[in-house]
C-alpha cells in the first residue's frame, strides 16, 4: 500500500488527500457511464461515522466533506436546469468511527458543524445517536433543532427533563411538494434497536403503524404521488432485523399502486432490492466510501402533481422496470458512486467546468483546521504490513485480530494482579476498520477502535468455566442483541488484484493484468483496482467504477487477548476481563453463579478500548521500526 500515505515524520502533519485532476494520470481509473436522471432522483449517504476528512489512506475514497459540498450543489442546480427533483437524503450513524466525530468530550461536537454544510432534504436517526444518553441528547438538541421537521424520527422518542413525558426527536412524518410538484409522504424509521439509552424509547415498529398518527398520515386527505420511507434499517426487506417489508406491506393493504421508495443503511453494504412492481429499497454503503443515487421515473397527469411531466433532456434516463412482469408505469435505476473527487467531477462535469465551489472549499479548509486543533495527525506508530478485519483468514498474519488480541493481553493488566492469568474478551463489532501499512496516527486510534468501553472483570473465575465463555458468546450471537453487528462487507484495502476475482467475465492479459467487463453493461476495460463488487436485485453494474473483488472471510462476534499464564496454560482460576459494552452477555454465560456485583474495573474506569490500542502501538516494537515514509521523529 505503498500509495497509502505521503511521508510523514512529524507530530503534525497537514491532510494528504490527494486531488486528482480530471484527465490527469491516476493509478485508479474513475466512471465510464453517465448517471441516469429521471424526473425524481436521490442522492444517499448512510453510516457516514464521522467519515467527513475522507480516506486519507485510499485515493479511490480519497474526497472529503467540502467536495461533496461541492457536488451536491452542483447537482442540485444540475437538477432544475433539467427540471427534475434531486432530493439529497441521510439514514444516519453520524460518528463513532473518526477523529474528527470522536475525539471531541462529547462526539459530534466538531463534525456536526461540517456535516451540516450538506443542503439535505431529509434525515433519519441511526442507533450510534442513541447509545449514550449526552449524544441523544445533543441529537435532540442540536441535530433535530437544526434540521427541524426534515429530521424524521418516527418511532424514536427521548425523555423531556421538562416536562418528564416522552417527545419525539424529530418529526414523526413530513408531507411535502417537490420543485416539480410530486406530494410525497415521508417518514424515519430505526429498526427495532434495543441497545439505547434509558433516556429514549424506540418504538417497534409494528407498534408504530398501529399508533392514530401514522395511519392518518397513510391515509392522508391530500394527494400522495410517492411514499419515501427513510430508515436507519437493513434495506432488504427480509434482512435480518429490518422493518421495511412491514412497513411496505401495511401502505400496499392501502395504496396498492402508488411507488413506495426506501433509503436504508446499519448494515454497512451496498445493496439494491426490489419489492414490487414500483417499490425499491437502495442502501449505500459506510464510511464516506460511497454515494448513493438513485432515480425514477413514470409519473404523468393522472398520477401525479407534476407541472411538468417530460423526461429531463440530453441525459440518459431510467430504463429498468422494477420487476420483469411490471405494468407499472414507474422505470428506475441506481448506482453506487465511489467517494473520490474523480468520481464526482465526471458526474458533474457536464454541469460546469469549476468543479470546487466556494462552500465545499471552506468546508475542506475548516476539516484540515479541526484536524490540526484536535491534533489527529499526531503520529503513535508504524504500522508494518496491512491487517485486515475480513479480507483474510481471522486466525491469518493479516488479519487484524490476532494483533488485537496481543494487544489485549500485553496492555489490559492490573499491576496488583499481575499473578493471576487472565482472558481479555472484546466483541469484534467494538472493531471498526483495518489497519493500514505506514503511519498509525491519533486519528487512526478513533478509526479502529472509536469507543471508549471500561475493561470490567470477575476475579478468580475456576478455568474450567472461564475458558468456555468466548465460545459461548460467540455461539449465543450475543452481539445480535444489540442491533445487527457489522455486517459483513467488502474492503478496499491494498491486495493485488491478481489474487482476486472480478465478479462477471474476467479476462487477464499476458502479464497477468485482470482486465474485466460486466455482462450486463460493458464497461471501459481497464486494470482493475480492489473494491466494491456489488450484486443486488438488478444485477452486478450498480458499482459506478469496476473493481476487482476484495477477499472476504467470517470473523465470529467475540475475540480474546490471553494474559500472564505460564506454559502449563490454565490451571486454577483467571480473572475475566471484558468490555463494559458486554456485561450482560458474559453474565449470561457465566450463568446464575455471578451477578455484576461480582464484578469491578479491572485497571481503572478510566483506562478504555481508546488507550489499550494506542498504547500498544506507541509501546510495541512491532509499530516502531523506522519504515519507509514512517520514520518516528
Ligand atoms: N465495543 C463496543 N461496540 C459497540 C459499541 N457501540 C456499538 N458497538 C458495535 O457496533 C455495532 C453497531 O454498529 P453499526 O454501525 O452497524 O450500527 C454493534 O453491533 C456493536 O458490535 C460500544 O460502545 N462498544
Ligand atoms: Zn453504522
Ligand atoms: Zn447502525
Amino acid at each position: 500500500c505503498d500509495s497509502c500515505f505521503g511521508p510523514t515524520n512529524h507530530v503534525e502533519h497537514v491532510r494528504h488527500v490527494k486531488r486528482m485532476q480530471p484527465g490527469a494520470p491516476n493509478a485508479t481509473y474513475g466512471p465510464t457511464r453517465a448517471l441516469e436522471w429521471g424526473q425524481l432522483n436521490f442522492l444517499h449517504t448512510t453510516d457516514t461515522h464521522g467519515w467527513l476528512e475522507g480516506h486519507l489512506k485510499e485515493e479511490n475514497y480519497g474526497a472529503d466533506w467540502g467536495d461533496f459540498v461541492s457536488f451536491s450543489n452542483q447537482l442540485k442546480r444540475h437538477a432544475a436546469k433539467l427540471g427534475s427533483d434531486l432530493l439529497v437524503v441521510d439514514t444516519g450513524d453520524l460518528h463513532d468511527g473518526a477523529g474528527l466525530s470522536d475525539a471531541t468530550t462529547v462526539d459530534g461536537e466538531i463534525s456536526l458543524k461540517i456535516f451540516d454544510k450538506i443542503n439535505y432534504d431529509l434525515l433519519t436517526i441511526g442507533n450510534h445517536e442513541l447509545y449514550l444518553a449526552e449524544v441523544a441528547n445533543q441529537t435532540a438538541k442540536e441535530i433535530a433543532a437544526y434540521w427541524g421537521d426534515k429530521y424524521l424520527t418516527s418511532n424514536v422518542q427521548i425523555l423531556d427533563s421538562d416536562t418528564n413525558g416522552w417527545e419525539y426527536i424529530g418529526n414523526t412524518h413530513k408531507y411535502l411538494t417537490t420543485e416539480q410538484g410530486l406530494r410525497i409522504m415521508a417518514f424515519g424509521v430505526l429498526f427495532d434497536f434495543t441497545g439505547n439509552a434509558n433516556t429514549t424509547k424506540v418504538i417497534p415498529a409494528a407498534t408504530m403503524i398501529t399508533e392514530n398518527w401514522f395511519v392518518d398520515a397513510v391515509n392522508y386527505a391530500e394527494p400522495i404521488d410517492l411514499f419515501l420511507i427513510l430508515g436507519h434499517n437493513p434495506a432488504r426487506p427480509d434482512a435480518d432485523g429490518s422493518t421495511f417489508g412491514l412497513l411496505h406491506d401495511t401502505i400496499r393493504k392501502v395504496h396498492p399502486r402508488t411507488p413506495i421508495q426506501f433509503f436504508g443503511g446499519h448494515s454497512h453494504i451496498r445493496d439494491f432490492a426490489v419489492l414490487d412492481s414500483s417499490s425499491t429499497s437502495l442502501e449505500s454503503g459506510r464510511y464516506c466510501e460511497t454515494l448513493g443515487w438513485l432515480s425514477m421515473s413514470g409519473f404523468d397527469k393522472d398520477n401525479s402533481g407534476l407541472g411538468n411531466t417530460t423526461l429531463p433532456h440530453g441525459v440518459p434516463h431510467p430504463t429498468r422496470k422494477a420487476t420483469s412482469n411490471s405494468t407499472s408505469p414507474f422505470k428506475y435505476a441506481r448506482r453506487y458512486l465511489d467517494w473520490n473527487r474523480k468520481t464526482f467531477e465526471f458526474h458533474s462535469q457536464p454541469i460546469s467546468s469549476t468543479f470546487d465551489s466556494p462552500s465545499g472549499l471552506s468546508t475542506s479548509s475548516e476539516i484540515t483546521t479541526y484536524r490540526e486543533q484536535l491534533h489527529l495527525g499526531e503520529l503513535y506508530g508504524c504500522v508494518p504490513q496491512d491487517y485486515c478485519m475480513t479480507c483474510a483468514p481471522f486466525t491469518s498474519s493479516n488479519n487484524i485480530f490476532p494483533m488485537l488480541s496481543q494487544a489485549l493481553a500485553e496492555t489490559v493488566v492490573n499491576e496488583n494482579r499481575t499473578d493471576t492469568p487472565r482472558y481479555i474478551i472484546s466483541n469484534t463489532g467494538g472493531i471498526r476498520f483495518d489497519m493500514h501499512k505506514g503511519p498509525f496516527t491519533y486519528d487512526d486510534n478513533f478509526i479502529v477502535s472509536p469507543f471508549r468501553d471500561a475493561f470490567l472483570y470477575v476475579p478468580d473465575v475456576p478455568c474450567g468455566l472461564a475458558s468456555t465463555v468466548l465460545n459461548g458468546l460467540n455461539n449465543a450471537g450475543a452481539s445480535q442483541k444489540r442491533g445487527l453487528g457489522v455486517v459483513p462487507v467488502e474492503r478496499d484495502i491494498c491486495v493485488d488484484p491478481l489474487t482476486t476475482g472480478f465478479m462477471g467475465l474476467e479476462v487477464r492479459d499476458e502479464d497477468g493484468h485482470v482486465h474485466a467487463h460486466s455482462e450486463v453493461t460493458r464497461r471501459q476495460v481497464v486494470d482493475l483496482t480492489p473494491g466494491y463488487t456489488t450484486t443486488d436485485d438488478f444485477g452486478t453494474d450498480g458499482d459506478d467504477t469496476a473493481h476487482s473483488e476484495i477477499p472476504y472471510y467470517e470473523i465470529p462476534d467475540f475475540f480474546q487477548g490471553e494474559g500472564g499464564f505460564g506454559e502449563d496454560g490454565c490451571t486454577d482460576v483467571v480473572d475475566l476481563v471484558f468490555v463494559d459494552f458486554i456485561e450482560s452477555d458474559v453474565l449470561a454465560i457465566l450463568g446464575s453463579g455471578y451477578s455484576d456485583s461480582d464484578v469491578d474495573y479491572y485497571v481503572s474506569a478510566n483506562f478504555t478500548t481508546q488507550d489499550y490500542l494506542a498504547e500498544f502501538v506507541k509501546a510495541s516494537d512491532l509499530f516502531q521500526a523506522g519504515l519507509p515514509n514512517c520514520t518516528i521523529a
